[in-house]
């Protein structure tokens, strides 16, 4: 797991690193202006091209400016570089990399007012004004500045973090910061950059190591993780010789109505490829026939006027929720799964249920799985206004309930009893198709089955959902729910 840091704990780890390494400031502003380039470089790979590189008087533009010092030594000729000279004050390393290329001769031109840049002709621009020092939102020459570049309309590439941007905490949702093509940024990614809102800033994102102290980082204290693959090879359990269906558990699928029992096909089939021993779909009537002849593995539970699951501790893993339709016998199942006490993974329908019914989420058993999208975990815990508050709540609600709480999103953030909060790199909007979280309920399902513990068990399904995705959108531009769950088996055993 990366241990994600807000800019202040960055802060620390940069003096930290300068402290204890044999590395002196001014040389890691240069080690990052290198990894910086050399992203860049494969990026824009035409040294004719015009680059405006805009720099503050911060670190964020002495890395600009070490960065147009690299550029114009890499044979780029037609590189333009403007000092933002909005503050007196300017940082010591700012300072260096300025007379470095004062000595050198490099024609630089000076922006005291946003109302002085008139006619810039740029292919493309690299946004070194603000970093992550940001303090408040940008105001006056700041604000006026960033509108004209964007208003330019041109690739921008900014350095460490869009102007503008705060790197943790609320996005406003009048976000007036640089609107990036790609942000290129150190040693970790930002923290807002996983948030929807974080579209607003900057079309992508890519880290580059610039040799910060890894052990100082990983030992900060964080609520937020970033999943790495290496995480889920060590929590994948190899199948083991002798064993037999009942080593791998038995889940049971609560799912599908008449017109959605594609849901429930699809719950139940992923869980069977994610290796649960057992499948039973719990199912109406009407749904039998497409059970039997699409999935003929799985077990039909016929559902009708079903308010109670027979003897639930049979199962080690049971999934309420896919397709299933509101009703007065769905909520009573709901309510009496509830007080059976056992955990559940909570999903669709399920959720819309529990949301009328806030007298059950008090109840719910511990380490249970909810797997909300924002309107689903809107309508159970309240409106929120934006990404960063729906989090909190999340994060609050998993502790008090001791639960764990799938929030889902292109980069979906599981939230855990302990009050951590993981979120998961892999998914990619060709998965952004109907069916897609029926497929996760499933893979959450099986591996419950196959006693991963309830946080593990989010972690590798949410992980191996999107990794799955990941391959099958390669080559091509959108990927159903069926392909996703045909694809588990594979993913899992690539990953072992
Ligand atoms: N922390 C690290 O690990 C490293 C940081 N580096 C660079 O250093 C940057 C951070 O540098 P600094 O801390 O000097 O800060 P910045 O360069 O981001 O900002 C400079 C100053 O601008 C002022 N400011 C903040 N918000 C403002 C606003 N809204 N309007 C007007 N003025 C405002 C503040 O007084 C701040 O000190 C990073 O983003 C990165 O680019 C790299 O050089 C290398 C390593």
């Amino acid at each position: 797991m990366q241990t994600l840091l807000t800019s202040a704990q960055m802060r620390r780890t940069d003096e930290f690193t300068i402290a204890n390494k044999p590395i002196a400031s001014i040389d890691l502003m240069e080690k990052a202006a290198r990894a910086f380039v050399q992203s860049f470089l494969r990026d824009e790979f035409d040294s004719t091209k015009n680059i405006a590189i805009f720099c503050g008087k911060g670190n964020n533009g002495g890395d600009g400016l070490a960065i147009a010092y690299l550029l114009l030594h890499n044979g780029y000729e037609n590189i333009k570089i403007y000092i933002v000279n909005f503050s007196d004050k300017q940082s010591d390393d700012f300072a260096i990399n300025r007379q470095r290329l004062d000595e050198s001769r490099y024609r630089k031109t000076i922006i005291n007012k946003a109302a002085d840049l008139k006619n810039i002709k740029t292919d493309i621009i690299i946004d070194a004004i603000l970093g992550s020092g940001l303090n408040k939102p940008l105001t006056s020459d700041y604000a006026d500045l960033v509108k004209y570049i964007n208003k330019l309309n041109k690739k921008v590439y900014a350095v460490d973090v869009p102007t503008g941007f705060p790197a943790e905490g609320e996005i406003p949702s009048d976000y007036n910061g640089i609107k990036a093509y790609k942000t290129i940024c150190f040693q970790r990614p930002k923290i807002n950059f996983f948030f929807p809102e974080s579209a607003l800033a900057t079309e992508k994102h890519e880290v580059v190591a610039i040799g910060l102290d890894e052990n100082f980082i990983q030992n900060q204290d964080s609520d937020f993780f970033l999943i790495e693959e290496s995480d889920i090879r060590h929590m994948l359990k190899p199948r083991k010789l002798f064993s037999h269906k009942g080593t791998y558990g038995h889940a049971l699928i609560i799912a599908g109505n008449t017109n959605t029992m594609g849901a429930a096909l699809l719950s139940s089939m992923s869980c069977l490829y994610t290796g649960a021993g057992l499948t039973t779909a719990c199912i109406p009537q009407s749904g039998l026939i497409a059970l039997n002849t699409t999935l003929p593995e799985v077990i039909a539970l016929p559902r009708d006027e079903y308010r109670k699951v027979d003897n639930p501790a049979k199962y080690q893993a049971i999934a309420i929720g896919p397709g299933l339709g509101l009703s007065a016998a769905h909520e009573k199942l709901l309510e009496n799964l509830i007080f059976d006490n056992q955990p559940l993974v909570i999903d669709a329908d399920a959720l819309n249920m529990l949301s009328e019914r806030p007298d059950l989420i008090d109840k719910l058993p511990e380490n249970s799985i909810l797997t909300p999208h924002m309107k689903e975990f809107d309508r159970l815990f309240g409106e929120h206004q934006n990404w960063w508050d729906r989090l909190q709540t999340a994060k609050v609600k998993a502790q008090q309930l001791k639960i764990v709480i799938m929030l889902k999103n292109q980069f979906t953030f599981i939230c855990v009893p302990k009050g951590r909060i993981y979120i998961n790199p892999t998914g990619n909007p060709a998965m952004a198709q109907g069916g897609m979280g029926d497929v996760l309920t499933g893979i959450i399902a099986a591996f419950l089955a196959q006693k991963y513990a309830s946080t593990d068990a989010a972690i590798l399904a949410c992980y191996i959902h999107g990794k799955a995705g990941d391959n099958l959108a390669m080559d091509k531009i959108v990927v159903s729910a069926s392909q996703v769950a045909k694809q588990i088996p594979v993913e899992i055993k690539h990953l072992m």
